[in-house]
């Protein structure tokens, strides 16, 4: 049997599924670019704890972690938190 492309998209109409196609390929490419971005901000993040930690500090530091999570509240509300939450993991561990 074939897939249609209205299959694949939910949508009920040839033009509606054209739409969601395009728009579809937009996020695969804005989602590589932000996944690249997260992977850059892992690096710089690891060169930041590196420093602290041969210089006898700790990995975390609670207090930056707070203005991160401001920030990211600011700019997206409170699932920005939650988001915020998720990268600071990604980027020194759990904790
Ligand atoms: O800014 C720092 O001091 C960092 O170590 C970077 C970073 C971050 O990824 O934003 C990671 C760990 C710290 O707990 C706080 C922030």
């Amino acid at each position: 049997m074939t897939v249609t492309a209205a299959d694949k998209t939910g949508a009920r109409t040839t033009e509606a599924a054209g739409v969601i196609t395009g728009a579809r390929e937009r996020i695969d490419a804005l989602d590589d670019r932000i996944i690249g971005l997260i992977q850059e901000r892992m690096a710089v993040s690891a060169v930041i704890q590196e420093a602290r930690i041969t210089s006898g500090g700790r990995r975390v530091n609670l207090s930056r972690e707070m203005e991160v999570l401001d920030h990211y509240r600011q700019a997206l509300g409170k699932p920005g938190t939650a988001l915020a939450m998720t990268m600071l993991e990604l980027c020194r561990g759990r904790v």
